[in-house]
């Protein structure tokens, strides 16, 4: 893995150049964004169309019409702006157990996207995964430096992403199984507990593709 330097605060230091950059959604590790399109999510049978979306709607519980809210949104941006605007009523615990939550929402996006984004993943080798941010340093990384050569942060997101990484290559069969929810209280989706429907998503994509062939 690239090497990278330990700094102050748990913040990482990477060199730009040496690692995978995870940036805008149509470059070549753009798929590895949660405002990625192409990799739906199926919870308790209700479609999302982006990761971002289903992270957002963690944040709320205990209001399942908010919920709704941001998971009707086809776009990621605008899912987290829904979000934003009730950003004070998240759950309480919300920054104890955010990093819990997107582990689980990735892992529900390799699950029921298992081709694609594991090729993807796969790809990356053994670099350090890095996703740049003008201004999020927890989940991602800043670009620093006279010619913006190294990024500076905690890159919770690449991490979670290399991490998912490991447990393809030490476990494929593992990673593409349905995901248990994470173990927190109140982890609730528009009112009901999350029960995992993986057979629906694969048994729509078989008709999709049956459909495609006629
Ligand atoms: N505003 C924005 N634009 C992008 O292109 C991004 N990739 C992100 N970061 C993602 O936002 C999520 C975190 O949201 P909160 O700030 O915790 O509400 C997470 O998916 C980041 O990867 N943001």
């Amino acid at each position: 893995m690239t090497p990278r330097t330990e700094t102050p605060q748990n913040f990482r230091m990477y060199v730009r150049a040496e690692v995978v950059v995870v940036h805008k959604t149509r470059e070549t590790f753009g798929g590895l964004s949660n405002m990625a399109p192409g990799f739906p999510i199926r919870i308790n049978g209700v479609r999302i169309a982006t990761s971002e979306a289903l992270y957002q709607a963690c944040r709320f519980p205990h209001l399942p019409n908010v919920q709704r809210e941001i998971i009707e949104q086809h776009s990621p941006m605008t899912a987290k702006m829904k979000s934003k605007s009730h950003r004070e009523d998240s759950r309480e615990d919300w920054d104890q157990v955010r990093t819990k939550i997107m582990r689980w929402c990735l892992r529900v996006k390799l699950s029921q996207n298992f081709e694609e984004f594991s090729r993807l993943l796969l790809s990356t080798k053994d670099r350090s995964i890095v996703e740049q941010s003008s201004k999020d340093d927890y989940w991602g990384a800043k670009l620093m430096g006279v010619a913006h050569e190294t990024l500076i942060g905690r890159n919770i997101l690449g991490r979670l992403l290399m991490e998912l990484r490991e447990e393809i290559k030490n476990d494929a069969v593992g990673a593409r199984q349905a995901v248990s929810p994470p173990n927190i209280p109140n982890f609730l989706f528009l009112g009901e507990k999350v029960v995992l429907q993986k057979e629906d998503r694969d048994s729509e994509d078989l008709a999709v593709r049956q459909t495609d062939l006629l």
